[in-house]
């Protein structure tokens, strides 16, 4: 059973001058979540411009990304992956195996994913206790990246992480270094490449199909092991790293009215996984039986991946 929930009125928080601290090092978690000013390295976040230790390698990783994800690709690995019949395991688990991975797309961080998992979701606890599917979703978003995992296959970055987009129309120039798209197959398919593409408008985002990679497949595996997370939490998971859409407005012409109603809480969430990349480590012991707890509401003890 879905657990219902009410919808946020606010959409998009933008970071206000009350909320922010000075020194990008310091996750103020007493009073609220305060979003900062500066990413670890100095930059404003998400700048893939910004003359930075990280910016050719991530630059580096778009360009696979946008080469290499096409329609055929994607329908390839979700026959591949969809199966779920390479490991079971639980929740918390798969959090320990992302202990070693860093993501190579990411401009504000290069501490290992456990890390991002739980400040996510501790900043988020911080301004919305009363949300525990919420803290959940925060804890569990990025779970698919065990994709790269040797158990896994061992999956290239460029085909687990970074932001994602629709296969089978247009891509649109917000995306992240957009000019690496002109080397994909359907740049100059017409059969892919017009607005609309394969789809028609208002057909809703469940119809639609995204590049592959960590979103999906954990929607995926939450769906299919019958998770009681409400569906603005599958939503915020299949979709937080589609930031063409829930940043730059684009893709709505794609949207159904629940996708509509489901977008207002993926910008609550948005601030929480953008904005609480930091340095400062939490102490995982700490908040361990919290998350364990939830954990047991929302999910089966062991999951299929
Ligand atoms: O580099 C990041 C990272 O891979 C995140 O997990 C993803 O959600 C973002 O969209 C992406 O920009
Ligand atoms: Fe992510
Ligand atoms: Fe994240």
């Amino acid at each position: 059973m879905t657990i219902a929930i009410e919808q946020p009125e606010l959409g998009i928080e933008v970071p206000t001058n009350k909320n922010i601290t000075h020194d990008p090092n310091e996750l103020e978690l007493e009073e609220g979540f305060k979003v900062p000013e500066a990413n670890t390295f100095g930059q404003t976040f998400r700048d893939y411009n910004a003359h930075s230790e990280r910016k050719e390698s991530v630059e580096q990783f778009y360009r696979l990304q946008h080469i290499n994800q096409n329609y055929d690709f994607v329908k390839k690995m979700h026959e591949q992956y969809g199966k779920l019949n390479r490991v079971e395991m639980s929740i918390w688990e798969c959090c320990e195996l992302l202990n070693e991975f860093v993501d190579e797309s990411d401009p504000d961080l290069d501490e290992p994913q456990i890390e991002h998992l739980l400040q996510t979701a501790e900043a988020i606890r911080k301004d919305h206790p009363d949300e525990d599917w919420l803290h959940l979703v925060g804890l569990i978003h990025d779970l698919g990246k065990v994709l790269l995992h040797h158990k896994f296959g061992a999956l290239p970055q460029w085909a687990v992480v970074g932001d994602t987009f629709p296969v089978g129309c247009a891509f649109d120039e917000s995306c992240v270094h957009y000019k690496y798209f002109k080397e994909n197959p359907d740049y100059n398919n017409p059969k892919y490449n017009t607005k609309n593409g394969i789809y028609t408008e208002g057909c809703g985002l469940n119809n639609v199909m995204m590049s592959f990679g960590h979103d999906d497949y954990m929607y995926h595996v939450a769906k299919e092991n019958k998770t009681t997370l409400p569906s603005a939490g599958l939503f915020i998971i299949r979709y937080h790293s589609f930031y063409p859409l829930h940043r730059s407005g684009a893709y709505t012409h794609l949207m159904n009215e629940e996708d509509v109603e489901n977008l207002k809480w993926l910008q609550v969430f948005n601030k929480y996984d953008l904005y609480s990349k930091s340095k400062v480590r939490i102490d995982v012991e700490k908040v361990k039986p919290y998350y364990l707890s939830l954990i047991e509401k929302y999910f089966p003890a062991k999951l299929k991946w």
